[in-house]
């Protein structure tokens, strides 16, 4: 792909997702735009891991448009192609089915997954886990948070081997909450 239409691309992301994710918020005390999540989660990728791959900065950018808003993954293949949309498919859970068998889910098919997939999981996790360093989400118990940080170290560990930086800025929080 040319540089120019990788940068067209790109921001096609952002403003879609932008759109999207228009009316949610984070569950911090700030309640911060829900956009931010998805932008922090391919800057991690970019600013840390040095990923360039423009599928899986478009994946993540688009990781949770269809799992928390309308959009359907027809939709997505339409304006972004296959490719992408196959990666958000892998990292989006099936909110047709109960929480537990989501958690679930998400350790079972996390050693499988495409290193697209896997990328942007990683990703997403750190975000989420730094988002948790940092203040107790609305509606949380303390109890809560802390099954949050084991499960995802459950899921962490099936996708190892992917994006090194990312692993070991996941694994010194695990080992700050006494995991590892
Ligand atoms: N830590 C944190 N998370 C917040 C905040 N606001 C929204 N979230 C979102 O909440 C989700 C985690 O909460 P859960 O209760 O486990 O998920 P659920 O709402 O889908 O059941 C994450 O979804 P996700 O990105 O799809 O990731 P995943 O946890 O499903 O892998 C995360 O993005 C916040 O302020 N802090
Ligand atoms: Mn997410």
């Amino acid at each position: 792909m040319a540089q120019e239409d990788v940068l067209i691309n790109l921001i096609e992301c952002v403003d879609f997702a932008a759109i999207k994710h228009r009316n949610q918020r984070r569950k911090d005390s700030d309640s911060t735009p829900y956009i931010n999540h998805p932008i922090g989660v391919a800057r991690i990728l970019t600013h840390e891991a040095g990923i360039q791959d423009i599928v899986i900065l478009q994946a993540a950018l688009l990781h949770d448009t269809v799992e928390d808003t309308d959009t359907t993954f027809d939709e997505l293949e339409k304006k972004f192609g296959k490719a992408v949309t196959n990666v958000v498919r892998e990292v989006t859970d099936d909110k047709s089915l109960p929480s537990e068998e989501r958690k679930r889910l998400q350790i079972v098919h996390a050693p499988t997954s495409s290193p697209e997939a896997k990328a942007v999981k990683l990703a997403d996790k750190l975000y989420n886990l730094r988002d948790l360093c940092k203040g107790t989400p609305r509606g949380w118990s303390s109890k809560r948070c802390e099954e949050y940080f084991k499960w995802s170290k459950k899921v962490v560990d099936g996708l190892r081997g992917t994006c090194p930086i990312i692993e070991s800025e996941l694994d010194k929080i695990f080992t700050a909450r006494g995991l590892i």
